[in-house]
């Protein structure tokens, strides 16, 4: 549904994205994941070309928009919704005002308007708020209202600029919620950014992290943070330092699917004679099940061959250091 092609953008000096290649199925939540500064923005903007690549191609449902002319670019941006961290709504419109608005700009008569509104309201769970005025909202309200504006001209793709970021994390969730019903009942496309990794674990099927206006890392969550070496998968499962001291081993086992429900440790410890002391564990649950991670310290001087050659085997990652 969305395809970015070799897009790049700079501004003066500052390389912003640098020659990024994505692309994201029909129905697929993707989250970009970055620190501030990593251009992660600047990446989304080029969706809907808010931000017009220098170089590179974007497309979006089969339609390259970086060739179209004025006119034709602004009716392939009807099918892009967005929704922003500080909702940008009118504070002196009514919450219907401002839903209709985007509706009364496409000519639609006012009749027509009400009717639409009021099905929107109800999409994201605000019924009986037509009526008020931003100002007499809360944050996670007015989200509602912003993403229902997004969604009025009936988009097929929705962009996401840190939509939860100045929300408590109770709201957080709630937003992430109606966002993955959203694309369920919608049959959405998703593009997200962000800088928090629990709104990737959370409701994004894939997720690329970008880094100095690069993306580092892309694949689906689960297999990301399967993978014992991944940047997400790191982030996610950040181990304490340990500070018991010594030289032993220690032994990081990632799991997922299947696995999930196996004993592991009983089978290291009666195939292989281990003596393990847990150190840490952690799972997360991700769009497509659980992937977890747990942390072992052996006693200096056990076998290690074998165990990690079965696990390996067994379909578990294995990090030894
Ligand atoms: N309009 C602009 N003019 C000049 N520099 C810009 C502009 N927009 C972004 N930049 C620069 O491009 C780089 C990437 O910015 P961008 O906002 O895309 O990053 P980001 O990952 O979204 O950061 P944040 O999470 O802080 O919003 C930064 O160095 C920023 O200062």
């Amino acid at each position: 549904m969305i395809t970015l092609t070799e897009v790049s953008k700079q501004f003066g000096d500052v390389v912003a994205v640098d020659n990024v290649d994505l692309s994201i199925d029909t129905g697929q939540i993707h989250g970009v994941l970055g620190r501030s500064g990593a251009g992660k923005s600047t990446l989304l903007r080029t969706v809907n070309l808010l931000e017009r690549p220098d170089s590179g191609r974007v497309s979006v449902g089969g339609t390259e928009l970086t060739t179209l002319d004025r006119d034709a670019l602004r009716r392939e941006r009807s099918r892009i919704g967005m929704v922003f961290q500080h909702f940008r709504l009118l504070s002196n419109r009514t919450v219907a005002a401002n839903i209709g608005l985007p509706l009364k700009l496409h000519g639609m008569d006012r009749t027509k308007r009400r009717i639409r509104v009021a099905e929107l309201l109800d999409l994201v769970g605000l019924p009986d708020k037509a009526q008020s005025y931003p100002a007499q909202l809360s944050g996670g309200q007015r989200q509602r209202v912003a993403i229902a504006r997004a969604l009025a001209p009936g988009p097929e793709v929705l962009l996401s600029d840190e939509a939860t970021s100045a929300l408590d994390p109770q709201t957080t969730t709630e937003i992430l919620d109606l966002l993955a019903g959203l694309r369920t009942e919608l049959g959405l496309t998703i593009l997200l950014i962000t800088h928090e990794l629990d709104v990737v674990t959370r409701i994004c099927d894939s997720a690329s992290i970008m880094a100095n206006g690069a993306i580092t890392e892309s694949g689906s969550v689960s297999s990301l943070l399967a993978s014992p070496d991944s940047q997400l998968g790191a982030q996610a499962f950040r181990l304490p330092e340990l500070s018991l001291g010594g030289t032993d081993p220690t032994l990081e086992i990632t799991f997922s699917g299947s696995a999930v429900g196996d004993p592991v440790l009983a089978q290291l410890v009666r195939k292989f004679g281990w003596e393990p002391s847990i150190t840490d564990a952690s799972v997360h649950t991700t769009t497509e099940g659980t992937v977890g991670r747990l942390r072992l310290r052996l006693p200096a001087g056990t076998a290690t061959d074998d165990a990690t050659a079965w696990l390996s085997a067994q379909g578990y990652g294995v990090r030894l250091s």
